[in-house]
Order: structure tokens, then C-alpha cells, then sequence
């Protein structure tokens, strides 16, 4: 690779989030690993060491000369942020149904009229390539300006084979072109499309005869998730697309009890999904299931905001021992954002979760819902050298300073990808 060292010191406060057993679960949540007058040494695009400038400076002091040397002082660092929940690649923009909402109707009457999913998958379908690529690529940019150095994205603006993979297949470039990683799930199942109305069955068996295979042979995902809903896939039919989604070595996901209670927190722990999405009328019942199969919740407070519902019970989940990760959602419809540091803020605002679980939901334990906690979600020895330096002093203030953007530094692999000191301090205080 041949990168110069980076050598990170002085920070007022490193958040490592190492240490400990992942996911995190009730007080472990709150765990941060914090080290004051933090210092990372990275090599290699790797993380080389963590702990006390003095510390480093007795390890690496003899190669100080050789490091590009970053000066933290005042300043906040953590992991890069992880965002394990989106649906980054489509096609147009739903900007007038947002209009519509306001005036009174409701997110699922005007999927049922057409519009909604079904609109993006019209405009999806219609896109090219080269068109969904670019976009994609500019909001993967927005996501890495907001400190998110790996995002999951889901296909299902398709709904047929040929759109499904030409999502997924964008999504494959995508990570192989720009910076951040990109974690691909398919997500056949988003919607009943509106030509297989009334034939949902014969629809699940698509998805489980012809894409489910094809998109396993292609290597094209890592997880297979289903909108389980009231009008949408009832528990049996999102049952049987993921235990045949398990056959192929896909890993299930499952948008769970977001609109209506429906048995989607139960169903994802009995087929052990590797997390479940919404949840916000998950049961009681559900939510033990949950913590006893160890289920993580993956929870989108800035969608129960958008669409003015009352947000996930966050607070009750890690005080009932799920592990809880949270999410932009980033899709066109119900959270078209690409703002984690806004999610962190909701999710103690809307959830009354801590800052500290605010910033364990969004990094290691969302790095655990999408099965990349080996490599990122915190600052330790041999993990990628993901991280953001944040131009604030503590934890506390990143989510007490809500709704707005503290990135400094976002380094993804070792390497400057974001920086705004240039931005932020374009002319120089004028003397009183
Ligand atoms: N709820 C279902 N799917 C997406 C929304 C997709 C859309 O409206 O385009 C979600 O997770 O919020
Ligand atoms: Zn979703």
C-alpha cells in the first residue's frame, strides 16, 4: 500500500468502544473505552495501536518523523460510524408525496394507490446503470461527510429479477469504487409489485425459485430481508422467504412491526434473523424473544419522526437486554437522509437511550448487524483504520449539539477521505 503512518494524537477524547463482548447489551452499551489524551497509530490502512499519547510515544516516538502526525487536541475521536439499514440505490425522488403526507395521507394509502415503493420501483426500474451509479455514489459521498464509513444498502426498488441484480450488481461497484464499504442485502420482497397483486403466494415463489438462487450464485448479497405488514408479507410468507434465503447462505433481516403489531419481533427471533428493523409496535413478547435469541434490534428514529409516529421503545429494548443498533433508513420515501449524527441524536431525544448507547448503536453493534464487527465498529489493534475526528470535546456534546454536522477528519482505510478544516475556518476571527 505504501501510505505514510498516520499518527493521531492528543485527542481530548479517543472512544475506542474496544474491549469489550459484541454485540453490547444493557451497561455494556455504555461502555466506550474511553481514553483522554487518546493516540492511534495506523499503518497499512490498519489500526496499529490504541492508548495514551504517552503510550505511543514510547512505542512509535522513534518513528514519529516518518507519520503524517494529526494534532487532536480539544477534539472528539471515534469509529467510524456504521449505518446498517439503507436503501441507498433508486431511481427519481418522492419529494410530492412528502407534500401529500403533510396534507393528510397516510404512507401506506398512497403505496396502496401506487404510489410510494411502487413509484421508486417505476423510476428504478427506468434508470440505467450508469444513472443509478452516479446518484448512489454522491449519497455514499453525503453518508462519508457525515462520519459513516460503511453502509448496508438493500435492492428492492426492482421487484422483478432483471431490476433486483441490476441494483445489487451497482451496489457490487459501488463498493469496489468509493471509499466507504457498502453491505449488500436483497430485498425481493419489499412490496407485492403491482402486477402480481392478489397473487402474492404465487410471488413469494418467484422470489424463492428464480432470485433467490440467481442473486446467491452471483455472490451478489449477504443478507435477504422482507417487509413483513399488514397489506405487505404476512409472518408465513416472510417466514418462508427467509428460511429459503438461509439455504443459499443468506442471513435474514426483517422490517418487523413498523406500521402495525404483526408477529415480526417473534418471527425474527424464531428464524434467527440476524436483526430486525422498526420494530415500533413490537410486543412485550416479541421483545423478549428478541433478547433471548440475541436478535438485534435495529432501530430508525429519524423514519418514526418523518413519518410523525411515535419512535421505537429504545429505552426498553436495552433495559429488556437486546442489543440495539440504530439507522438513517436513508430511502426515498419515509427518511430520506443520510445523517447518522442526526439518528444519534433522536435516538436520545426520541428513545431516551444514553449518548454513550447512542454511539455503541452506531458503531459497533451496528457494525454486528451487518456481520462486520471484525473489521470496524471500533478502535482496536488489526481492525480497518476507520475514523472520524469530530470538532467537539466529549461524547456528551456530540448528541447534547444535535442537528448539526462536527465531522472534522473522516479517515476510511487510513486514508483523509473527509476534511473540512479548510471549510470551517475560512477566514480567521476578527479581534474584538
Ligand atoms: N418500510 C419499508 N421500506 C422502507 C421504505 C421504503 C420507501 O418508502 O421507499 C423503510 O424501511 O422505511
Ligand atoms: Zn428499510
Amino acid at each position: 500500500m505504501n501510505q505514510r503512518p498516520v499518527w493521531i494524537k492528543h485527542a481530548a477524547q479517543l472512544a475506542t468502544i474496544a474491549g469489550g463482548p459484541a454485540p453490547r447489551i444493557r451497561e455494556g452499551m455504555s461502555d466506550l473505552g474511553i481514553i483522554e489524551d487518546g493516540s492511534v497509530w495506523i499503518e497499512e490502512g490498519e489500526i496499529r495501536a490504541a492508548g495514551t499519547t504517552a503510550e505511543l510515544e514510547k512505542r512509535y516516538g522513534s518513528r514519529a518523523a516518518e507519520a503524517e502526525i494529526i494534532d487532536a487536541s480539544g477534539r472528539l475521536v471515534t469509529p467510524g460510524l456504521v449505518d446498517p439499514h439503507t436503501h441507498i440505490v433508486y431511481g427519481g425522488s418522492r419529494e410530492k408525496e412528502f407534500e401529500m403526507r403533510l396534507e393528510g395521507a397516510t404512507y401506506m394509502e398512497i403505496m396502496e394507490a401506487g404510489g410510494g415503493i411502487h413509484a421508486t420501483a417505476r423510476m428504478t426500474r427506468e434508470a440505467t446503470e450508469e444513472e443509478l451509479f452516479e446518484q448512489s455514489f454522491r449519497r455514499l459521498d453525503s453518508f462519508l461527510s457525515h462520519g459513516v464509513t460503511t453502509v448496508e444498502g438493500k435492492s428492492g426498488y426492482g421487484m422483478d429479477l432483471e431490476t433486483e441484480l441490476k441494483q445489487l450488481r451497482v451496489m457490487k461497484q459501488l463498493n469496489e469504487r468509493h471509499p466507504a464499504d457498502l453491505v449488500p442485502t436483497f430485498m425481493g420482497a419489499h412490496a407485492v409489485p403491482l402486477e402480481w397483486k392478489g397473487r402474492e403466494d404465487e410471488f413469494v415463489d418467484l422470489i424463492i425459485r428464480d432470485m433467490l438462487p440467481k442473486v446467491a450464485e452471483e455472490g451478489l448479497a449477504a443478507f435477504n430481508d422482507v417487509f413483513c405488514e399488514v397489506g405487505v408479507y404476512t409472518p408465513g410468507q416472510s417466514r418462508r422467504i427467509l428460511e429459503a434465503g438461509k439455504e443459499h447462505g443468506l442471513l435474514p433481516k426483517i422490517h418487523a412491526d413498523e406500521i402495525e403489531p404483526y408477529g415480526g419481533a417473534e418471527l425474527a427471533a424464531e428464524v434467527g434473523a440476524i436483526s430486525a428493523e422498526h420494530l415500533l409496535k413490537a410486543s412485550d413478547v416479541g421483545i423478549r424473544k428478541m433478547a433471548e435469541a440475541g436478535t438485534i434490534a435495529c432501530l430508525l428514529p429519524a423514519t418514526a419522526l418523518y413519518l410523525r409516529e411515535e419512535a421505537a421503545r429504545g429505552r426498553d429494548m436495552i433495559d429488556a437486554g437486546v442489543p440495539v443498533a440504530v439507522s438513517t433508513d436513508c430511502n426515498p420515501g419515509s427518511s430520506p437522509t443520510t445523517s447518522m449524527p442526526l439518528v444519534m441524536n433522536l435516538a436520545c431525544i426520541s428513545m431516551r437511550m444514553t449518548p454513550a448507547e447512542a454511539l455503541v448503536a452506531a458503531t459497533l453493534n451496528a457494525a454486528c448487524a451487518i456481520n462486520m464487527q471484525d473489521k470496524v465498529g471500533s478502535i482496536e489493534p488489526g481492525k480497518q483504520a476507520d475514523l472520524v475526528m469530530w470538532d467537539i470535546q466529549n461524547y456528551q456534546e456530540l448528541q447534547y449539539l444535535f442537528g448539526v454536522n462536527h465531522v472534522m477528519n473522516v479517515w476510511k482505510k487510513g486514508k483523509l477521505v473527509i476534511s473540512k478544516e479548510g471549510e470551517i475556518r475560512t477566514q480567521s476571527m476578527p479581534a474584538y
